[in-house]
């Protein structure tokens, strides 16, 4: 269901909030690599079974590299503009942790505007494991919050997840494809009903619903109710 009924012009902008915004397209290409490079970092980590000398070669060089990246940071809340395929223009925290594009943590899920909602597709490896070979339900909930967000802000206007409810149906593979698809059901003044899915080779692993209460934006408390 579409329920898009704002323009994007009207839309919330993160910097009316105080909120520093960085377009997609001003990250360097640098630091997209650099994400990359530590996200396969991780995993090395979490998995090597490597000699103790080269554990502590490398832990000293991690050491120096975070020392050298950490004299300039950024300012919580910074915010990345992505310009959707759709035309739409989505607005999200840059380290978020399911789809921030300088998180190395992130898998990331990068979601697209579909008739229905918004769809993605991420496939997971043991960084994300719970029971052996599984995603982390955790993670599976993570997951689909960010779907049933995102198609919130993206339809409406962004609010905060009030409540979520996962209804876990079968074991959610790592390794695999996973489909993410999320779309708003219904409406009710500041309240919007959400609900969204994960599929691995085309059956349900985990659905859920959601109500998102939109974040009051001053002047438009009459519209919103
Ligand atoms: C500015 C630009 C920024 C752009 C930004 C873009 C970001 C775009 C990407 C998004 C993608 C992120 C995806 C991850 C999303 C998270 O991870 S959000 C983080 C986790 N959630 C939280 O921390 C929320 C914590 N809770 C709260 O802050 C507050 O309880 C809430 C949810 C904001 C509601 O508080 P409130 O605004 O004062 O609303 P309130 O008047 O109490 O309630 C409004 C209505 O909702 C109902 N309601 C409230 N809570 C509940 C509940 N738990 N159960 C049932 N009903 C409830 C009330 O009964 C009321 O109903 P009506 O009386 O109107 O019928």
């Amino acid at each position: 269901m579409t329920v898009n009924t704002q323009p994007v012009t009207e839309r919330p902008d993160p910097r009316a909030f105080g909120l520093p915004v960085v377009e997609q397209a001003q990250i360097p290409a640098e630091l997209r690599s650099l994400v990359a490079r530590v996200h396969d970092l991780v995993d090395a980590v979490a998995n090597t079974e490597a000699d103790t000398d080269t554990l502590a070669e490398a832990a000293a060089t991690v050491e120096g590299v975070t020392g050298r990246l950490n004299v300039a940071r950024r300012q919580i809340g910074t915010m990345v503009q992505r310009d959707l395929q759709s035309g739409d223009v989505e607005y999200g925290t840059i380290t978020n942790i399911v789809s921030g594009d300088t998180n190395p943590a992130a898998p990331p899920l990068l979601l697209e505007r579909t008739p229905e909602g918004l769809r993605g597709e991420v496939t997971l490896n043991t960084v994300y494991q719970g029971p052996p070979g599984l995603v982390h339900g955790g993670w599976i909930a993570a997951l689909l919050d960010q779907a049933v967000g995102s198609v919130s802000a993206v339809e409406t206007t962004p609010g905060l997840t009030a409540k979520l409810e996962v209804n876990y149906r079968r074991p959610t593979p790592l390794f695999t494809p996973l489909e993410v698809t999320a779309e708003v059901d219904r409406v009710e003044g500041r309240k919007v009903f959400v609900s969204g899915r994960i599929r691995a080779h085309g059956e349900v692993t985990a659905e859920a619903t959601a109500l998102m209460v939109q974040v009051r934006i001053p002047g438009t408390e009459t519209q919103q109710g």
